[in-house]
């Protein structure tokens, strides 16, 4: 059943009827993959309401117009039925593990509406391993056999993890204890996770916490640290009671070694005090401009009597400037030296995947669509249709190789893919979860079709 490839694919997982849909004895949607399995047909089981009704119009008796029991969506790139996670995996999964040991990023997403099968897809129950699992065991058996040919323990290769979640236009830490974070964009564009300000005690700079990573060298730790997240995800914090149906986790992992890790590390020492000194010299020159002026009427005038600043304001001025010249200099050569250790490292150095469970397909629709919702749930699913809208306009940019970065602006999810999404060579995939039962075709609906308009981007 498997299609073409593009840059962003579409996989279809339809699950076989499970708890209350066997007890209930549920009827099934009737699933056809006509035209090479990228089309699939979705049939409603007849019932009740689909005998013909008659209403009166302009004197006329008219039959009622009734919602369409067949219907159609296209631009998959598989549509699978009943198989097992280690099946879906080889056939969706496994090339984009390959593409990250190649040091590209591959993004992985799930969507689909509560209970239908993203955690048994994402994190697997019992003997079915999840695609976390399968996917670190891939990444780290290529590691572990790149790192018997390297003598030296600082370019030894482990996979950095960060795992965020966000809920409600917000961004909270897996890692830390759902602390609450900021997204930033720094000075040469890049897209950064922060904390609160912290202080340096040794230095005494003020720089912005970053959001935690954790450092795995085997599957084993890496799976701990997952776990870690998910169980954060589950209970939230004492200040946010989120539901983790209604937020989008963001599991990042990218292949390091303590080489870069340290380069990194002196990038934002140097960083942080280039911000330093260039908000001293700010603060001075303010100084000076508010001492020569008056505001008159919300202008700034400067004054008849005005005198310059001092020598020793001057001298101070000069030594700040020179300093944040230097400073300057040393922020380039330290990216400098961060990009010569990754030309310098193996192929798969900075390779990065990245799994995105979305919000559950359910709490997608109208903010208002009649089913009765505190304010809270209707500010939730604005949110959660605001982050899907701009992902498909991402989805869309990505896919035609757009270099505009506007769309990312549209909510925190984007903004935190967009560096992602703009690595040279990234791809992308996203996996549709569907239930087989009647009960839930309306959500099912709701998953084919935002899923057929990201499969045609
Ligand atoms: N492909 C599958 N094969 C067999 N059972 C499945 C499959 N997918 C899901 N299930 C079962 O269906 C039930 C619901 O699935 P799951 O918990 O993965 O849904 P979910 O979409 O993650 O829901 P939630 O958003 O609440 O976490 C579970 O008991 C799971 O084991």
């Amino acid at each position: 059943m498997k299609g073409k490839v593009k840059r962003v694919d579409v996989h279809v997982r339809i699950r076989p009827r499970v708890g209350d849909e066997i007890e209930r004895n549920d009827e099934e949607l009737v699933f056809e993959t006509p035209m090479n399995g990228n089309t699939l047909v979705v049939t409603a089981p007849k019932s009740e309401v689909d005998e013909i009704e008659y209403v009166e119009v302009l004197g006329f008796t008219v039959p009622k117009s009734k919602p369409k029991r067949r219907k159609t969506y296209r631009h998959f790139a598989s549509i699978q039925k009943d198989i097992s996670n280690a099946t879906f995996y080889a056939s969706a999964v496994e090339p984009l593990v390959k593409k990250t040991l190649t040091g590209t990023t591959a993004c992985c997403f799930a969507y689909g509406h509560t209970g239908s099968g993203k955690t048994h897809t994402i994190l697997g129950y019992g003997e079915e391993r999840g695609m976390y699992d399968l996917a670190t065991a891939q990444l780290f058996s290529a590691l572990n056999e790149l790192n018997e040919q390297k003598s030296i323990q600082d370019d030894q290769l482990k996979v950095q993890v960060r795992f965020n979640e966000i809920y409600n236009g917000e961004v909270y830490d897996l890692l830390n204890d759902s602390a609450k974070c900021f997204v930033r964009e720094d000075a040469h564009g890049k897209i950064q996770i922060r904390g609160e300000l912290v202080t340096d005690e040794e230095t005494g700079l003020t720089k912005p916490s970053s959001s935690t990573a954790c450092v795995a060298t085997s599957a084993g730790e890496l799976w701990d640290i997952v776990h870690r997240g998910m169980s954060a995800r589950s209970t939230g914090n004492s200040n946010v009671h989120r539901n983790s149906s209604r937020s989008h986790a963001l599991l990042e992992l990218e292949i390091v070694t303590d080489r870069i890790l340290r380069l990194r590390e002196s990038v934002t020492q140097v960083e942080a005090a280039l911000t330093q000194v260039g908000h001293e010299r700010d603060t001075l020159e303010m100084d000076i401009f508010v001492r020569q002026h008056d505001k008159v009427e919300g202008k700034w005038v400067k004054k008849p009597d005005a005198r310059g600043a001092t020598q020793e304001e001057c001298n101070l001025l000069l030594d700040l400037r020179r300093e944040l010249v230097r400073l300057d200099d040393s922020v380039q050569s330290a990216h400098g030296a961060v990009a010569q250790a990754k030309i310098d490292g193996v192929e798969c150095l900075g390779g990065t995947l990245v799994f995105v469970d979305l919000a559950g397909s359910e709490h997608a629709g109208s903010a208002n669509d009649g089913i009765v919702k505190t304010e809270v749930e209707q500010q939730e699913c604005r949110e959660i249709n605001k982050s899907l809208s701009a992902l498909k306009a991402c989805f869309r940019a990505h896919a035609k190789n757009l270099s505009s970065t506007s769309c990312y602006r549209g909510s925190k999810l984007t903004l935190l893919l967009r560096d992602h999404f703009r690595t040279p060579q990234a791809t992308t995939m996203m996996v549709a979860t569907i239930s087989p039962s009647n009960v839930h075709g309306v959500q099912t609906t709701h998953t084919l079709q935002y899923a057929q308009l990201v499969g045609e981007t």
